[in-house]
């Protein structure tokens, strides 16, 4: 059984605007997805039913056997975390470690556990440091790590994070895709959307290709990120690697700096 699927689902606005329109995903336990397309496709939309902060008008949600429309946003939360993509609509506390510990307080974990969960969570993001800072204090790139912490401090088997690369440098990016790795390794099933492709093509074992509402295609990046029908219909550009050796024909597939290198070292 799938972790985390969508079965037909349709979800429109209250202003009856059709955000989604009959799609159907089925992610794996322990599986670390990319999900990526242009502005609007429907991306938020869809994480936001997976954590039921939105409930689909058509169709199933399910994580497991637990189909979100029988339950609570509170139940399906302690199932799902769901990192915002603005971390200042997540963040209320005045205080890092406030914020981090709110939610495993609110699950009602015993002490011990919930102090055991924040360290971890302080630690992996690096968020350690700030402990005591007033989150508002800290720019915008840092506080989406505090909006990271505060999620994986609650230790929910599924955990999505909508756009984390966004506004990040360098050692942001290499940050995440540490916590990514770990998350990994823990088994725990991760939903990313990003607009990065340099990110998406090192970091995602799946790529999900959202469109005008629907899900175009998935698969692993060396599928997708020559898939140009795909990639036209997102308004996705190839990762620059890729675009050299598409200009250079120099085979297909290639998503990796090693790879090109190879290519061209064959071919010469
Ligand atoms: N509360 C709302 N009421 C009505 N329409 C909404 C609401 N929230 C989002 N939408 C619309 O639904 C569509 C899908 O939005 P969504 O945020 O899911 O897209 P997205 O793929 O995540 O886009 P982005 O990459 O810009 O975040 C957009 O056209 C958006 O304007």
């Amino acid at each position: 059984m799938a972790h985390v699927s969508l079965k037909d689902v349709t979800f429109a606005y209250p202003n009856g605007f059709v955000a989604i329109d009959h799609i159907n995903i089925e992610i794996e336990k322990g599986e670390n997805v990319a999900i990526v397309g242009q502005n609007g496709a429907g991306k938020t939309t869809t994480v936001k039913m997976c954590n039921g902060l939105l409930r689909p008008t058509k169709g199933d949600v399910k994580i497991g056997d637990m189909n979100t429309k029988d339950y609570t946003t509170a139940q399906v939360s302690r199932k799902v975390g769901y990192v915002f993509q603005n971390p200042d609509d997540q963040i209320f506390h005045s205080s890092v470690y406030d914020e981090v510990v709110f939610g495993p307080k609110m699950m009602k974990l015993a002490n011990e556990k919930v102090e055991k969960q924040v360290d971890y969570a302080l630690k992996i993001t690096g968020m350690d440091v700030f402990k005591n800072e007033n989150p508002y204090n800290l720019p915008l790139s840092t506080r989406k790590f505090i909006t990271i912490a505060a999620i994986i401090a609650m230790d929910t088997e599924v955990m999505i994070f909508d756009e984390p690369t966004a506004g990040q440098d360098l050692e942001g990016n290499r940050r995440l895709s540490a916590i990514l790795k770990e998350l990994h390794h823990q088994g725990k099933t991760v939903i990313t959307i990003s607009h990065d492709m340099e990110f998406v093509v090192s970091n995602f074992e799946r790529v999900i290709v959202m469109a005008n509402k629907k899900v175009v295609t998935s698969g692993p990046p060396k599928k997708i990120f020559w898939d140009f029908p795909a990639l036209e219909e997102a308004m996705l550009k190839q990762p620059y690697i890729s675009q050299l050796c598409n200009s250079l024909n120099l085979g297909e597939g290639i998503i990796h700096l090693e790879e090109a290198v190879k290519a061209i070292k064959d071919r010469s």
